[in-house]
């Protein structure tokens, strides 16, 4: 039985091949050269303050449907009022109910750096995120052998992006480290079990150098989770469900971003 991330992993390689049938990889490649540049989210990420990532998030494996996005623009915008450093996108079609569409439409909406969160598999995905305007690519270790992940690192910062290098344990940390990764996010929610472990974090962080940026991904819910998250040495905080579900999101990334700025929260030792 092949474990949830294998299984998703299996759909969007026949998702990308569906897509690479239509628009080849050379096609993709010169659609990535001719968008606009990239906006720089290591500047955004280093601005004083516990950051919030704000993810545009409609479903995902362990909870099914989470919340109806008529408008995925106007939620990016109600994230990037609340003070929002980053856009999170859920692209994965199948299980997250994703779309390229959506990032095109949170591209068009806001100013600030946008991150194609996916199932990167390979140099046609990234090319493709490029082309649709992200600024940062996730890329989960678990997911890719050492040399793909360091090719795809490196591709990556080529284009003149930011890769988000998401891990779960120790070894994968350590793997991300190797393969050159400047951001590190680590993920409370093990891809394998859908289980949230919620001392991940506190775990894995005290071990990355310093002058990693340090990612807190899932289960904050509100500011008790991003302020144990940074006295665990968190740089920024991913939030999707929390705010999805909140009803309102402008005024819940608001609440989030306030915590994160004040000044008894604890701050990254670097
Ligand atoms: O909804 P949450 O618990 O706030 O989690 C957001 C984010 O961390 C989660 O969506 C996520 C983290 N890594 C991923 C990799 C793929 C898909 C989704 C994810």
């Amino acid at each position: 039985m092949p474990n949830v991330l294998e299984s998703i992993i299996e759909g969007v390689k026949a998702d990308v091949a569906a897509r690479e049938a239509m628009t080849d990889f050379a096609a993709v490649k010169a659609a990535s050269a001719k968008a606009p540049a990239p906006r720089d989210a290591m500047v955004a990420l280093r601005q004083p303050g516990i950051g919030v990532i704000a993810e545009v998030k409609r479903a995902s494996p362990s909870k099914g449907e989470l919340a109806s996005i008529g408008d995925p623009a106007e939620l990016a915008k109600a994230y990037e009022d609340g003070g929002a450093r980053i856009i999170s996108v859920l692209t994965e079609e199948r299980r997250f109910h994703g779309s390229l569409a959506d990032l095109d439409a949170v591209r068009a909406a806001v100013d600030i750096p946008v991150l194609r969160k996916d199932f990167i598999v390979g140099p046609y995905q990234i090319h493709e995120a490029r082309a649709h305007g992200a600024d940062v690519i996730l890329l989960i270790v678990a997911a890719l052998e050492q040399n793909v992940l360091a090719s795809l690192l490196d591709r990556t910062e080529s284009l003149g992006m930011t890769a988000l290098v998401e891990v779960h344990t120790e070894e994968e940390a350590d793997r991300a480290l190797e393969a050159g990764a400047s951001v590190v996010g680590v993920n409370a929610r093990n891809l394998k079990t859908l289980q949230v472990e919620r001392d991940t974090f506190s775990r894995i962080a005290p071990g990355l150098p310093t002058e990693i940026i340090r990612i807190a991904e899932s289960g904050v819910r509100g500011t008790a989770d991003l302020l144990a998250y940074a006295g665990a040495g968190a740089d920024a905080v991913l939030v999707g469900e929390g705010l999805v579900t909140s009803g309102d999101p402008r005024a819940a990334v608001r609440e989030l971003v306030t915590a994160g700025t004040h000044p008894s929260c604890p701050k990254p030792v670097r």
